[in-house]
């Protein structure tokens, strides 16, 4: 009993994945039960009678992804007919319009009475790939604000830096604090200081997302921008924007007056990227602004292009708020 066709294929036919074998010639000769199945609700579930009609290499080769993914696995196939490899595997999304699925393909050959055949095997590997989705999440967004942290911040600058010493485009960083918020804090609750912090978040990321350029919390009230290839005159805007956005939204301040509403401080800095200037000169000018920003008393964005020979050329300030 137990070596026999109808337990061997019970056996084959309880395996959550979808298993297939195919011959030489890539004509399908075998599928599970899951195989069967799977594509329920997509139009695609056949019977084991009509995938034994289907030819697995035709379908890769016809299927017209932009992403080279039915050549990739018609290749990897051949690879293994003509014994080049020993296994071939590949992991892909396959979303439904209602659930995020992945899933891991792995083929392999034997040989029965001098022909080759091969085993796919399609198993579903969503559960560990949300899983992933959701720790590289954690790992690169700020819990509080759903914003980008500092960590993809840093990631994100030397990116744009390699990006514009390649192009020989000029980069812009800004460092943005708000003003005074240990006084909100103070006056308000730390629940309310963290209420403000998700506001100025939302408002940040709607500019960011309209100007295209990328914001993230640098730490505590601080937050920074990096923009690539935009001259300081449109960074300088978009930084006044954000100033008023942020007196626009009317978050009440107990200080420096009661009855005024929270502001923040910028430092920005434009500069070409190259071997004479490091990421450390850029924050170090762009900390150095928003500090004089804060000096100058505060509300104002505080902004210079950087020379070659790391000095301001130039320094304006922009008070936006009447
Ligand atoms: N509610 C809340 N407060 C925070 C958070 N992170 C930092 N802070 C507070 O932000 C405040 C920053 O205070 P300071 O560094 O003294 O600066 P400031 O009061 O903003 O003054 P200036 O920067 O000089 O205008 C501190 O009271 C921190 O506790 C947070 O996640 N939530």
């Amino acid at each position: 009993m137990h070596g026999s066709i109808e337990f061997l294929k019970a056996v084959i036919d309880s395996i959550a994945s979808q298993l297939a074998v195919i011959d030489s010639q890539g004509n399908i000769v075998y599928v599970n039960k899951s195989w069967c199945n799977f594509g329920t609700g997509s139009g695609q579930k056949k019977s084991s009678i009509e995938w034994d009609s289907i030819n697995y290499l035709t379908v890769c080769d016809g299927s017209s992804g932009d992403d080279g993914f039915g050549a990739d696995v018609a290749q990897g196939i051949r690879d293994l007919i003509k014994g080049e490899t020993n296994e071939f595997q590949i992991e892909y999304p396959c979303h439904t319009p209602t659930e995020k699925r992945w899933f891991i393909m792995r083929c392999t050959p034997f040989d029965l009475d001098d022909e080759r055949f091969i085993v796919i095997v399609h198993q579903d590997v969503s559960q560990r790939k949300l899983a992933e989705e959701a720790v590289e999440r954690l790992a690169r967004f700020d819990s509080l604000t759903d914003i980008h942290n500092r960590r993809a911040f840093d990631e994100h600058l030397e990116a744009s830096w390699s990006e514009a010493i390649e192009g020989q485009l000029s980069l812009n960083l800004a460092m943005m604090d708000l003003d005074y918020f240990k006084r909100l804090n103070d006056f308000y609750g730390h629940q309310a200081g963290d209420d403000c912090l998700v506001q100025v978040a939302g408002l940040l990321k709607t500019l960011a997302d309209k100007h295209g350029f990328f914001c993230a919390r640098y730490g505590g009230e601080e937050f920074a921008m990096i923009w690539v290839g935009k001259p300081i005159s449109s960074t300088l805007a978009e930084c006044e924007a954000f100033l008023q956005g942020l007196y626009g939204l009317q978050i009440p301040q107990s200080y420096p007056a009661n009855a005024s509403y929270l502001t923040a401080s910028i430092g920005l800095v434009e500069l070409t990227p190259s071997k004479d200037i490091t990421i450390e000169d850029a924050f170090r000018q762009a900390d150095a602004l928003l500090y004089q920003a804060k000096q100058e008393g505060r509300n104002k964005v505080v902004h210079c292009v950087l020379s070659e020979i790391h000095k301001p050329v130039k320094t304006t300030k922009i008070t936006p708020i009447a």
